[in-house]
């Protein structure tokens, strides 16, 4: 367990520790040598750091020959292609290992986002709002990005206009623009992590939400990555695909 001090990682590293058929070898975080995860004889490593270091861990697991579980969120479409390359020219001991990137493994988020992804074409306006506890480091959320990013790519496929909008000052307030797509962030105390999908036509309104209360909602799709992962080669993102919501 890369990260394994954090609140994911501690909450991870106990529903490995409760699970019959997996053992967990290793826990890492911030400081410790990584001969710790190297020679752990780990199958699958599991990664809930921060976005400054989650691809160099990914990598390194890459040249250790373990398969790896990111929740961690930071990625870019850059950092996604370098891992897909060093997976490609990986030697003889990385040969076949996957990489699973998902910015949420909660089934309540990933279903909000393909159905997200379903409405999408059908309406003229749409804006996404994530909520969440105030200690996150990164905003918008990764899964807020990876909604704006599935709801764009509906946009255009349907050949859509952008979402009407007659801001003139004050763009501040929009919110950050993903793919076209605005996106809101709130950090409030009490909130763990939540996303609302907002769809608007004429005379109607459209929204998806999802909630998050606690963060045990993410373990039964982490643990089948764990499982899922040393099935699939190469790299994949988002749990949608193992879920077979795609
Ligand atoms: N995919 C999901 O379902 C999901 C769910 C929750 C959180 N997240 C994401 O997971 C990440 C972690 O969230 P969190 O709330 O557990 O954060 P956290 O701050 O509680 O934990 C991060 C941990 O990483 C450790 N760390 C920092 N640098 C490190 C390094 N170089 N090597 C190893 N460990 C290092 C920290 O010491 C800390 O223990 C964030 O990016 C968050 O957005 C994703
Ligand atoms: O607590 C966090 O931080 C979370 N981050 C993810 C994101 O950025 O999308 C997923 C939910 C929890």
């Amino acid at each position: 367990m890369l990260g394994a001090a954090g609140r994911m990682g501690q909450t991870v590293c106990a529903a490995v520790e409760a699970a019959p058929d997996l053992e967990l070898v290793a826990r890492f975080d911030a400081g410790d040598d990584f001969s710790v995860v190297a020679g752990s004889g780990a199958h699958v490593a599991v990664d809930f750091t921060i976005p400054a270091v989650t691809e160099a861990n990914v990598h390194a697991l890459i040249d250790a020959g373990i398969h790896a579980v990111v929740g961690t969120t930071g990625w870019t479409d850059e950092s996604r292609t370098r891992v897909t390359e060093h997976l490609a020219q990986a030697g003889p001991a990385s040969q076949g290992l996957g990489v699973l990137i998902a910015p949420n493994f909660g089934l309540s988020a990933v279903l909000a986002m393909t159905f997200a992804a379903k409405a999408a074409r059908y309406f003229e306006s749409a804006e996404v709002i994530e909520l969440h506890h105030p200690d996150k480091v990164d905003a918008p959320s990764g899964t807020a990005r990876h909604t704006a990013r599935a709801i764009a790519a509906a946009r255009a496929e349907a050949g859509l206009a952008p979402s009407p909008d007659a801001t003139e000052s004050g763009f501040e307030a929009r919110g950050a623009d993903v793919d076209g797509v605005r996106v809101h962030a709130v950090r409030l105390r009490g909130l763990v992590a939540h996303e609302e999908i907002l769809f608007g036509n004429v005379g109607e309104q459209l929204i998806i939400r999802q909630d998050s209360f606690d963060r045990v909602s993410f373990m039964p799709g982490v643990l089948l990555a764990v499982r899922e992962v040393v099935t699939r080669p190469g790299l994949t993102v988002g749990l949608e695909n193992v879920l077979d919501l795609t």
